[in-house]
């Protein structure tokens, strides 16, 4: 399966790789939809490299982990192509599209919305599962059989959540101050109500404190990163790491769950900690 429509916007020689940026037709989306993509110098040398998609938080665009993570380097000499994913649909004709920072435009929450207006394109769970994810397999010859999945507060909810729900698809998984347990914090309620509807039952099938807490047998045996800074605003009210923690315990999956102090919620602390998880993905991909 490959895109239907797929325009190079912009290409850029980076630590003897590229990083290239791309404007497609989405059909799940029924939009166009950007995305980014790193390319270690092996895949251009023709080898078939893993892949790693990074799912960025509130406000961002596929650029921003592009510019600002500084992850480029350390994924050249480890051979690991990079995808970054835009944060949901824009320019969808929804009057109030972009009226919240964290609802609508910029604030996907990778899902597929039940609820109009947003049904209509709002469907960023099967957009990257059913299209992006094996289309950039396929047109760029990856390892579809070597999947990682990382991400970033709202990014770390769609991490942790999608890589549950979709069994399988990934072989490691990390995440950075992630969403842990939406149906208990603000986002994650407003997200939800708007998009999902008020049955909270349903709410439950997308979060990843909930959904870890069902598992019969340790999805990753592995092990789950996640870097946490303690300086971080949204911590107390937002992301409660301890719900994930206590359910990763309960279903018996080992989790590396770093608590560091002096570290805010931005891309300081995700580049200060970033060579850890290329390095936990590579060691889990290598093996897979
Ligand atoms: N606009 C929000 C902050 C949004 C925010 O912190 N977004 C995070 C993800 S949840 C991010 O990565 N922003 C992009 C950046 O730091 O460059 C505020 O005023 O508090």
């Amino acid at each position: 399966m490959g895109f239907a429509r797929l325009e190079l916007v912009s290409e850029h020689g980076c630590f003897g790789g590229v990083q290239r940026f791309y404007k497609h037709a989405s059909s799940e989306i029924g939009l166009p939809m950007h995305f980014a993509l790193f390319l270690p110098p092996q895949a251009l040398a023709g080898q078939k490299v893993p892949l790693l998609t990074f799912l960025a938080g509130l406000t961002c665009t596929e650029e921003t982990f592009s510019m600002k993570a500084g992850a480029q380097r350390l994924a050249a000499q480890l051979g690991l192509a990079l995808l970054m994913p835009d944060t949901s649909p824009r320019n969808t004709g929804v009057d109030s599209e972009d009226h919240h920072w964290d609802f609508g435009v910029g604030a996907g929450f990778y899902l597929d919305a039940t609820q109009a207006p947003w049904s209509g394109h709002w469907c960023m769970e099967s957009y990257l599962l059913k299209e992006l994810l094996p289309a950039v397999t396929a047109e760029f010859q990856l390892d579809s059989k070597r999947q990682g999945l990382f991400g970033h507060s709202m990014g770390g909810h769609g991490a942790l959540t999608l890589a549950l729900r979709h069994p399988g698809v990934f072989q490691s998984l990390s995440a950075f101050a992630p969403i842990c347990a939406p149906t208990k914090c603000p986002w994650g309620h407003k997200a939800f109500t708007g998009y999902l509807g008020q049955d909270e039952s349903i709410w439950a099938e997308h979060d990843a404190s909930l959904l870890m807490a069902q598992q019969k047998t340790a999805p990753y045996p592995g092990g789950i990163l996640i870097d946490q800074g303690l300086a971080d605003k949204f911590l107390a009210e937002q992301l409660y790491p301890e719900a994930f923690e206590a359910a990763c315990a309960q279903a018996g999956q080992p989790l590396t769950l770093r608590r560091h102090a002096g570290y805010d919620h931005g891309y300081y602390f995700i580049g200060t900690f970033m060579e850890d998880h290329l390095r936990h993905h590579a060691q889990a991909l290598a093996q897979a």
